[in-house]
């Protein structure tokens, strides 16, 4: 019988679809054993490019940031917006004494008061399936914290589970309590929809905080602007999402390169920024004490061990540069990064335009894109850096008279 095509081999998977040689070539000299056994249907891997926040002040220490994104000018305005940070003493994290991820068991048709005496009376039972379903969260000092019952709509319960989940993200080990937890609920059974963790983070609510020098923004004026534009984004969504967008330049670049799941990220951090029914942007700048002062405050679950990140290199070699000592402290640095990125963006904009920066930047991959050697890029750039006007048709032009 044939085999199934998950069956096969990653180069007979490629042989499927007919490639031309150069191509096939190529995606075969991007094939990796080990990311081969992560993901299903695996052909090649899709390599982003990394690069480095170079000194960051948080909490008092300088931390390297790798960052892998495919953005020209954001690695940039990341070591930009830090070196502004840096000026003023650099970032300072906050957050709960102690985090932890939210499962939830899902009930309709119930009566609150039913299901409230239910998890009253059942708590010695709910800690206890809690600890013989993972122990091994147990033994480095996680586990189950507190349960607590929401109700959403007349007949809609949500019985929220709080578990520590240490360094990990936490998706899996919530995910295995709660699937043990329903079956105490048998009795419900025809009410319960399904046993998962929420990615809302609301219990690793971290706050990062930074000031800067209005010499160092270029003065009062554009600080000025700085927190105009800010306050523009709460109340215009159109603005919020672009600058929420450009935060998270910074934040899913670092958590892609630390091999941490991004979808969950943005989306704790999107319904944050919705939380009183309007999007607004996340990060919060005024002038305090004749300083431009930022904050930033987000839910994120992020982790240093577990899920896919033990399990590729990549990601180990980057919390090594890091330096990150737990899921917590990446928390705080994976924070002050979107911090920097929102500060030299807004900077930006305030203080002659995005595009003077990040078209500079962005003359680099349109280079490549015309087919200028490696050796050619640095001219190429140079001569689109004195145009008014740049387009492809253009750089491709003086391309060719450079080879001339
Ligand atoms: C692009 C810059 C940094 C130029 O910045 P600049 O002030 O014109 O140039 P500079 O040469 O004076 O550089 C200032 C600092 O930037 C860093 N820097 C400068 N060049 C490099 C480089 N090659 N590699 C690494 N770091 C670099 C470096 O820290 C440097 O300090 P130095 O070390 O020289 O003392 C600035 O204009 C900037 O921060 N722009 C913002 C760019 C940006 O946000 N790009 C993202 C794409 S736009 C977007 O997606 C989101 C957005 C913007 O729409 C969000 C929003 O609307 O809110
Ligand atoms: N909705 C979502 O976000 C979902 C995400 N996922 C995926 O789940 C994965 C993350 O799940 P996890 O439970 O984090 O991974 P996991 O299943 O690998 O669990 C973490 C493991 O690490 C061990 N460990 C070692 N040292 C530890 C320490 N210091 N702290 C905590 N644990 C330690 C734990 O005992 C546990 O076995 C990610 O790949 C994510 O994409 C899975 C389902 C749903």
């Amino acid at each position: 019988m044939a085999k199934k095509y998950y069956e096969l081999t990653p180069d007979e998977r490629l042989a499927f679809l007919n490639l031309s040689d150069h191509v096939n070539a190529e995606l075969q000299a991007n094939q990796s054993d080990n990311n081969a056994q992560i993901i299903e249907n695996y052909i090649s891997d899709f390599r982003v490019p990394m690069g480095l926040l170079k000194d960051i002040i948080i909490d008092a220490h300088s931390v390297n940031v790798p960052m892998a994104i495919e953005e020209p000018s954001v690695i940039a305005a990341a070591n930009n917006g830090a070196k502004l940070l840096n000026s003023g003493g650099g970032v300072v994290v906050k957050m709960p004494e102690r985090t932890a991820m939210i499962g939830q068991i899902l009930f309709h048709g119930v009566n609150f008061h039913t299901l409230n005496q239910f998890v009253k009376t059942h708590q010695e039972e709910i800690f206890d399936i809690a600890k013989r379903t993972k122990p091994s969260i147990y033994k480095r000092g996680g586990g189950l914290v507190a349960i607590n019952i929401r109700q959403i709509s007349d007949d809609e319960m949500s019985v929220d589970f709080k578990i520590d989940t240490k360094d990990a993200m936490g998706a899996n080990i919530v995910n295995t309590i709660l699937e043990a937890e329903a079956s105490l609920f048998s009795e419900f059974d025809k009410h319960i929809l399904g046993a998962i963790l929420t990615n809302y983070a609301m219990a690793q609510l971290v706050t990062v905080i930074g000031n800067v020098t209005f010499e160092a923004v270029g003065g009062r004026e554009i600080a000025e602007k700085i927190v105009a534009l800010n306050r523009f984004s709460k109340n215009d969504s159109y603005r919020a999402v672009t600058e929420n967008k450009g935060l998270f330049n910074g934040i899913g670049a670092v958590v892609l390169a630390t091999g941490n799941d991004w979808r969950a990220v943005e989306a704790s951090g999107h319904a944050y920024a919705s939380q009183n029914g309007h999007y607004r942007s996340l990060t919060h700048w005024t002038i305090i004490d004749e300083q431009l002062h930022g904050e930033l405050t987000l839910p994120i679950s992020v982790g240093t061990v577990g899920g896919v990140i033990s399990a590729m290199n990549q990601a180990k070699n980057v919390l090594d540069i890091i330096h990150a000592k737990s899921a917590d402290e990446l928390r705080g640095i994976i924070l002050a990064v979107g911090l920097a990125q929102n500060l030299a963006a807004l900077k930006a904009i305030a203080d002659g335009g995005i595009q003077r920066g990040h078209m500079r930047m962005q003359y680099r991959a349109l280079a490549v894109q015309v087919g200028a050697l490696p050796q050619e890029v640095p001219m190429l750039v140079s001569k689109l850096n004195t145009l008014a006007q740049v387009d492809e048709a253009r750089a491709t032009e003086i391309l060719m008279e450079m080879r001339k």
